[in-house]
């Protein structure tokens, strides 16, 4: 969904940073965790308790020092207990340390693994789903959530979750163990907390919101910079360089201008947020100052105290922090689940059957198809056609020569009426076995990064390389793949630049033929090439439509004099059919057709 007018590569849909807290998403989300929980998290428990308990004990030994071993009124002895409570304060910070060390350890595991899994389970979907999902979203909107969204849930999953059970856990501690000291101290100390919460968390969502929105500006310029390097041929043909160089500037220096708002927010506050902490501890010297000279407080207990009301702002700061994190985890998990949740809308029936090895007998019956509701491609369209046969498909452009064509494969479920191959509805064989046996060439060649041998091989993964050559002698292009530096080998990057138009479609050729589908559909690509590479094609294709039944939807008039029968289109419905001389004779929209294309050549 694009965003508002004069706003490009903007899509709302990845704008929303946060989403409010819902409890079964969560639990959805934390349902990743559980194969290793198991596994981990004793473990990860272990090392908290560990961690805790030494890190309270620490204060305790303080004012027992200060108190037993320092204070003026104790003896000279003192000092072997000062030894005896250093040491065991050095093994706590070791113990500590170790205990920090593991748990982080452990927790970085389990985060990456439900990482690892949450992408893979997002990929795997995305995937299987059906055209007309890619057709409603961009491609960056998708790129967006296997990228961004899962990184963002990352800090939760390896740090989050555990830091939140290890501040409960010392939050209860602190406060009982400050209650036990001194109850009337403890009690002034902790009523002062909910009025700081309050403060500090309400200063941290507008620092929070100021770099969420310094992240959307910055993901802004990721998108346009993606595009502007895809599009930048076009962009150079059109020169717009300086239209899009406008364009970018306007997005760099707004993501300037929101990262200077919140680096000054975050210089103001980050201190004001401390002082509230400050604030705490003033009543705690204050009151505690005088539970002193009331004799119901020793000096050790108050510097004890002062240690734990530290260790007490530290997890709650971190609880506000951890609930922020929360909420942008809704809005990413929500994107995620959306994803996951959409059903691939062309799937196999629960009862579907494989289908056995194609013939090549086609029917389409009264085939109406709708992409939107309302706007029919294609108006109820018949065919028969006998396996073996070529079938051209030609017509004006938007007659629906293309939906034809992705309706054969099933890419989308027709809207009445029905298409038969063998006698099977296509609909209810299973989808894998049917596919399996229809051959796609399209017109704009899609060359994977790899070597030319990797991209031929995607026809049929177990090929071995004699095959490879093979099919690549059959349709002309050993020729040129052996003038390739590496020959077979060569590196071609992705989208294949490197190759002319004539070469990538002898490439696709070979890719195709290596496949041997029963059923080959070839969208004719439309640039003009030189004419050997031409001639090179045309034998080329006789080679692979052999022994198929195979529709084109043709552009090239030699293609089209071969064919057993031509289909004519216009707006949806089927105009003339028949071979090339009965229609040229007929004198009818073909003729105008072929007239008006070829008048020049
Ligand atoms: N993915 C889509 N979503 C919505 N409408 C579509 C989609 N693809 C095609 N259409 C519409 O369906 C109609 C038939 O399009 P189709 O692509 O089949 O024409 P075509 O004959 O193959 O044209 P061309 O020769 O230009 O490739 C057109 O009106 C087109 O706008």
């Amino acid at each position: 969904m694009p965003g508002k007018t004069g706003e490009r590569f903007v899509y709302q849909d990845d704008e929303i940073i946060e989403k409010p807290f819902n409890w079964a998403q969560l639990t959805r989300l934390f349902a990743y965790m559980k194969p290793y929980a198991k596994q981990m998290l004793p473990l990860v428990i272990l090392m908290m308790i560990l961690g805790t308990v030494t890190k309270l004990t620490v204060p305790f030994l303080t004012s027992m020092a200060i108190d037993k071993a320092i204070a003026p009124e104790v003896g000279p002895t003192s000092i072997n207990m000062l030894y005896t409570i250093t040491a065991i304060v050095l093994v706590l910070y070791i113990i500590q340390w170790l205990a920090s060390t593991y748990r982080i350890k452990f927790t970085n595991i389990i985060g990456q693994r439900v990482i690892y899994d949450l992408r893979s389970d997002l990929f795997k979907h995305i995937q299987k789903l059906s055209f007309n999902f890619f057709d409603k979203r961009p491609a960056g909107s998708v790129l967006v959530r296997v990228t961004n969204d899962v990184n963002s849930l990352q800090e939760l999953f390896t740090s989050g979750v555990v830091n939140l059970m290890i501040d409960c856990v010392q939050l209860v501690g602190i406060v009982v163990i400050l209650l036990a000291i001194n109850w009337k101290l403890g009690l002034a100390v902790i009523l002062t907390v909910p009025i700081m919460f309050i403060i500090s968390t309400k200063l941290r969502v507008r620092i929070r919101r100021a770099w969420q929105d310094v992240r959307m500006k910055n993901s802004r310029i990721n998108s346009h910079l993606n595009e502007s390097i895809q599009g930048i041929r076009v962009t150079q043909a059109y020169t717009q360089e300086q239209e899009n160089i406008r364009f970018f500037d306007k997005m760099n220096f707004e993501s300037k201008k929101s990262w200077d708002r919140a680096s000054m927010l975050n210089q103001g506050f980050g201190p004001l947020i401390e002082i509230t902490g400050g604030f705490g501890t003033l009543i705690l010297f204050w009151f505690g100052a005088y539970l002193i000279q009331e004799g119901q407080l020793t000096i050790g207990l108050l510097v004890a105290f002062s240690s734990y009301v530290g260790n007490f702002w530290e997890p709650i700061n971190r609880l506000g922090q951890m609930y922020n994190q929360l909420l942008v985890a809704m809005a990413s998990s929500e994107r995620i689940f959306e994803f996951i949740d959409e059903k691939p809308n062309i799937d196999d029936k629960p009862n579907a059957v494989p289908m056995p090895k194609i013939k090549g007998d086609i029917k389409l019956q009264d085939v109406v198809f709708e992409y939107e509701k309302g706007r029919q491609a294609l108006k109820g369209i018949n065919m028969d056609v006998i396996a073996g046969q070529t079938i051209a498909l030609v017509g004006h452009t938007g007659s629906g020569k293309s939906t034809i064509i992705n309706l054969l494969s099933r890419f989308y479920d027709i809207s009445s009426g029905n298409i038969t191959i063998d006698g099977y509805d296509i609909r209810d064989v299973q989808l894998e076995t049917l596919r399996s046996q229809i051959g796609i060439v399209l017109q704009d060649t899609f060359i994977f990064s790899g070597t030319i041998r990797d991209n031929i091989r995607f026809g049929r993964l177990d090929a071995t390389d004699e095959e490879i050559e093979a099919v690549s002698r059959a349709v002309n292009a050993h020729e040129f793949i052996e003038k390739l530096p590496g020959g077979y080998d060569t590196e071609v990057e992705e989208r294949g630049n490197m190759l002319s138009m004539g070469q990538r479609q002898l490439l696709s050729f070979a890719r195709a033929l290596l496949a041997d589908p029963r059923i080959l559909i070839l969208d004719e690509a439309t640039a003009s090439i030189d004419t050997e590479t031409e001639l090179k094609i045309q034998e080329a294709l006789k080679v692979l439509l052999k022994g198929r039944t195979s529709f084109i939807v043709a552009h090239r008039l030699s293609t089209i004099r071969h064919a057993d029968k031509i289909i004519v289109l216009d707006h949806g419905e089927i105009k003339e059919e028949g071979n090339h001389a009965e229609l040229m004779q007929h004198q009818g929209t073909y003729y105008g057709l072929i007239e008006a294309q070829f008048r020049f050549v």
